[in-house]
């Protein structure tokens, strides 16, 4: 617990510095590593990696469609329920998404597009070390099936059998999705962007993962012979902000939540209300005891902060600046404040909105920038599953009405060629 003024501007900067910050050198040799293992070995080398990081020996790699069928088969009525609800309220959320054509004209018989076209080839990559989630197939799926992208490769790490979650092929099935490989961490991002015999190379890969999976993926998309990728979207973060409104069990219920998923989460509290703070630490102290995972819950509770500050200003630029994956906002005027928040990856608003509820059903995407990228990067949404580009067309008159300003510059960029091709059009007798 902390109070923000009391702090030096270096005590500060270590409270919000991210967990794996740290430890980054030595991860990315690692990754780096891994990749090269990959690029030269191709499937050898993933398998040998899958029983050293997974402890499960396979024969292969691809996860036939027929088990995809069965398992899903073998999934309760009631989580299909769940998955059902939440397929709808993502779809309905992403299908308002769709990306609109443009077609203008910009000056007399110059007609300029923009035009979106699906991304033929992409990669779902679903995380599954310590949690198996399915939620996180349904917000790459959705949006891959609603764009309309070809190829869907879905990876993820095999359980102790070598078998896909029941769940993960149910929303497989839902999602159209008949290419799965059993492969996770560094490994399975190197196999998508550089393919191996059994995998061929996607265009761009989507998906959380842990450091070692984040820090792949900025590798590849490093690498002129790799591929896109989505944002930087590792171990999940949440900021709260609460003041006497809020219900202390809440805001813990809410910080535990994201404490939960990995020990290099990172959950934080800044409110103005030192009672409020000292509330949600005993509560907590007692839903931490109360939790299965709450090992892994604590250990992200050390790199964690509850922050006291002078007032409800000093909470918003604390947020702002810290730009979190999941900012949520328990105040009884939440709205108000909305304007000066606008870097974080997804915002709860008010106090029944709880994070959970956008990781699995409110219809938004969980997949979100982490490390301070919402400062600069996009939450998760259907466009990204497009690429974007522009189609021009001029008619002689067209290019009549520009050939005086196109050439002007050309020649001001010393460009002479660039200048020809206009004159040399309009030399032309009609
Ligand atoms: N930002 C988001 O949008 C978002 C969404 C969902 C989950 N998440 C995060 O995703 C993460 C999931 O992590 P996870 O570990 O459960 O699953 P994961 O699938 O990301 O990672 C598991 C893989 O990591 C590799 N690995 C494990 N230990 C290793 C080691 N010592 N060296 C090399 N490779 C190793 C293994 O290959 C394993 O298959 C969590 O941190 C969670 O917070 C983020
Ligand atoms: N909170 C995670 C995003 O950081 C997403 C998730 C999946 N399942 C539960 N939560
Ligand atoms: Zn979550």
């Amino acid at each position: 617990m902390y109070q923000w003024s009391q702090l030096n501007q270096a005590q500060q900067q270590g409270i919000l510095e991210r967990p794996v910050q740290g430890q980054s050198a030595q991860l990315e040799r690692q990754v780096a590593a891994i990749i090269e293992q990959v690029r030269s070995q191709g499937d050898a080398a993933v398998l040998e990696l899958t029983a050293k990081y997974d402890g499960v020996e396979l024969d292969s790699l691809r996860y036939p469609s027929a088990a995809i069928k069965a398992r899903a088969a073998q999934l309760d009525g009631a989580t299909k329920a769940a998955i059902d609800t939440a397929y709808a309220t993502i779809k309905t959320f992403h299908q308002a998404q769709q990306p609109q054509p443009i077609s203008i004209e910009t000056a007399p018989g110059v007609v300029c597009q923009q035009k979106f076209h699906p991304l033929d080839a992409v990669g779902l990559y679903i995380p599954g070390g310590t949690a198996v989630l399915p939620s996180t197939a349904l917000m790459l799926g959705v949006p891959a099936q609603l764009a309309g992208c070809q190829r869907k490769v879905l990876v993820s790490p095999p359980d102790a059998e070598g078998q896909l979650a029941p769940a993960i092929c149910y929303v497989a099935s839902l999602c159209e999705i008949d290419e799965v490989y059993l492969c996770g961490g560094a490994q399975a991002i190197a196999a998508l962007a550089y393919g191996t015999d059994s995998i061929a190379p996607v265009l761009k890969i989507f998906g959380p993962g842990n450091s070692y999976v984040t820090a792949a993926k900025q590798f590849v998309a490093q690498d002129p012979a790799g591929c896109a990728i989505d944002m930087p979207a590792g171990p999940s973060e949440l900021l709260v902000i609460a003041d006497e409104s809020a219900r202390p069990a809440y805001v813990a219920a809410d910080l535990l939540s994201q404490a939960e998923h990995g020990s290099d989460s990172q959950v934080i509290l800044v409110s103005p209300s030192a009672t409020l703070v000292e509330q949600v630490a005993q509560q907590v102290e007692q839903q931490l005891a109360e939790l299965p995972r709450r090992g892994i819950a604590a250990q992200a509770l050390q790199a964690s902060a509850l922050i006291v500050t002078d007032d409800l200003a000093q909470a918003l630029a604390i947020s702002q600046s810290y730009a979190p994956e999941h900012l949520s906002v328990q105040l009884d005027d939440a709205e108000q404040v909305l304007p000066q928040l606008t870097t974080a990856g997804s915002i709860f608003v008010g106090h029944y909105t709880p994070e959970s509820g956008g990781d699995y059903a409110t219809g938004t995407n969980h997949v979100l920038p982490t490390y301070g990228f919402a400062r600069n990067h996009n939450s998760l949404g259907l466009l990204d599953f497009y690429r974007r580009y522009t189609v021009q067309k001029a008619s002689r008159e067209g290019l009549e009405g520009l050939a005086a300003a196109i050439i002007n510059l050309a020649e001001t960029e010393s460009l002479r060629a660039h200048a020809r091709a206009v004159s040399i059009r309009l030399e032309d007798s009609l």
